[in-house]
């Protein structure tokens, strides 16, 4: 299959495209979804305003014929979705993907590991936020405990899955995690990267006071650790990679707040209903799903797209000031999938 180059107004390529497959989710994270907000009258998406399995499929064999190469399913917890295990297999098979990953909070990664690898899932990044069961309890509010998480994740990686490891750090919440993390992780050969904590929807009550910055998560684990940098394995990666002085095992940083990477921002994004998106922090989203239920052909869809793309300015984290993060409309980050 001929792939294009599409570029928007900075010059940077349509390369990846992440789907978030449900809204639904079984933690309540407080920075994401707080309980007060996404109780038990809150109204999430009923099944005939998902993407269907089809138009998932559609919608990838176009944005790959556009340039995409890597996909990353995620939500909500993406394996709640029922078939999750038979769309990875049919994204899978499509003609010009190089990579496929997951974004879970694993809770279900155990047991369905096996059948995601068989399916052709490639890699798993897993959300852990604490090693200590008190403080995971608190942040996840629905009572799950940290040894379910860790099975699941020794059990992707001996199915054949590449894990990586992901923690949004806040302050007063769990900083006292860094090094306990690291330490855990690091004896496990298993890569870390650490999130600092954005100001992503309306919801979660961010201020610049609650984020841990990559310079001071970095300064506290020098204290333990030497770490030397590691060069980005593709443009536009998200994370900046160290390793552990003398060892193959990494730790990463995600740096939205502190520094941002808006300049080789290469991602698209389709929430759960079909709503297309050109930024993390986007205020609205494009309807893909009416066009593809209105009989719009492959040739019109692929129009739209471009045209989406090609006048594309988002650069937020750049932009972002006190401002911007407590009065700018955002889309919620279960929505539209981190
Ligand atoms: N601000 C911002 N944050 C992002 C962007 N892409 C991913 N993130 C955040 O980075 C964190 C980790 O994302 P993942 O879902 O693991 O995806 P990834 O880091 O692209 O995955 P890899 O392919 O393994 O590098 C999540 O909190 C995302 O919300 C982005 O374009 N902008
Ligand atoms: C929205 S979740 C969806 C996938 C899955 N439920 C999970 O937690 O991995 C994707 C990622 O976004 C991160 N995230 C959510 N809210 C965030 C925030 N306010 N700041 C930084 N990262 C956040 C989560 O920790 C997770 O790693
Ligand atoms: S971060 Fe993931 S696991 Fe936590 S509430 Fe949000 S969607 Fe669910
Ligand atoms: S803030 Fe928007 S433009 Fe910047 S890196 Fe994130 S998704 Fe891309």
């Amino acid at each position: 299959m001929q792939q294009s180059v599409i570029t928007d107004k900075f010059g940077r390529a349509l390369q990846d495209l992440r789907i978030s497959v449900t809204d639904r989710c079984n933690f309540r994270c407080r920075y994401c979804m707080p309980r007060e907000i996404f109780g038990k009258d809150f109204v999430f998406l009923p099944k005939e305003h998902l993407l269907s399995f089809e138009e998932i499929e559609r919608l990838a064999k176009i944005f790959l014929k556009l340039g995409v190469r890597k996909i990353r399913l995620t939500g909500g917890e993406p394996l709640l979705r029922k078939g999750i295990v038979s769309l990875i297999e049919r994204l899978a098979a499509l003609e010009g993907l190089q990579d496929i990953g997951l974004t879970t909070n694993a809770v279900l990664l155990g047991k369905m590991s096996d059948d995601l690898k068989a399916a052709g899932l490639k890699r798993v990044n897993v959300s852990l936020d604490a090693i200590e069961d008190e403080t995971f309890m608190q942040i996840n509010d629905s009572n799950y405990r940290t040894q379910p998480v860790i099975n699941s994740i020794i059990k992707a990686k001996k199915a054949g899955l590449e894990v990586k490891v992901n923690m949004v750090v806040k302050k007063g919440m769990n900083d006292h995690q860094v090094v306990p993390m690291a330490a855990f992780f690091k004896d496990l050969s298993i890569t870390l990267r650490y999130i600092e904590f954005m100001d992503v929807g309306q919801t979660n009550g961010w201020d610049f006071k609650h984020v841990l910055t990559k310079k001071e998560i970095f300064d506290m684990l020098s204290e333990h650790y030497s770490l030397e940098p590691v060069d980005p394995s593709y443009f536009g990666e998200v994370a900046k990679r160290y390793r552990y002085q003398g060892t193959n095992t990494e730790v990463g940083f995600i740096t939205s707040v502190s520094e941002s990477f808006c300049s080789s921002c290469t991602r698209a994004r389709i929430a759960a209903d079909g709503n297309f998106y050109t930024c993390l922090f986007a205020g609205e989203g494009f309807n893909l799903k009416d066009l593809l239920r209105s009989g719009i052909s492959d040739e019109q869809m692929e129009e739209t797209i471009v045209s989406r793309w090609k006048y594309r300015e988002d650069r937020y984290s750049d932009e972002r000031t006190e401002e911007t993060a407590r009065n700018r409309k955002k889309i919620e980050m279960s929505y539209i999938g981190g």
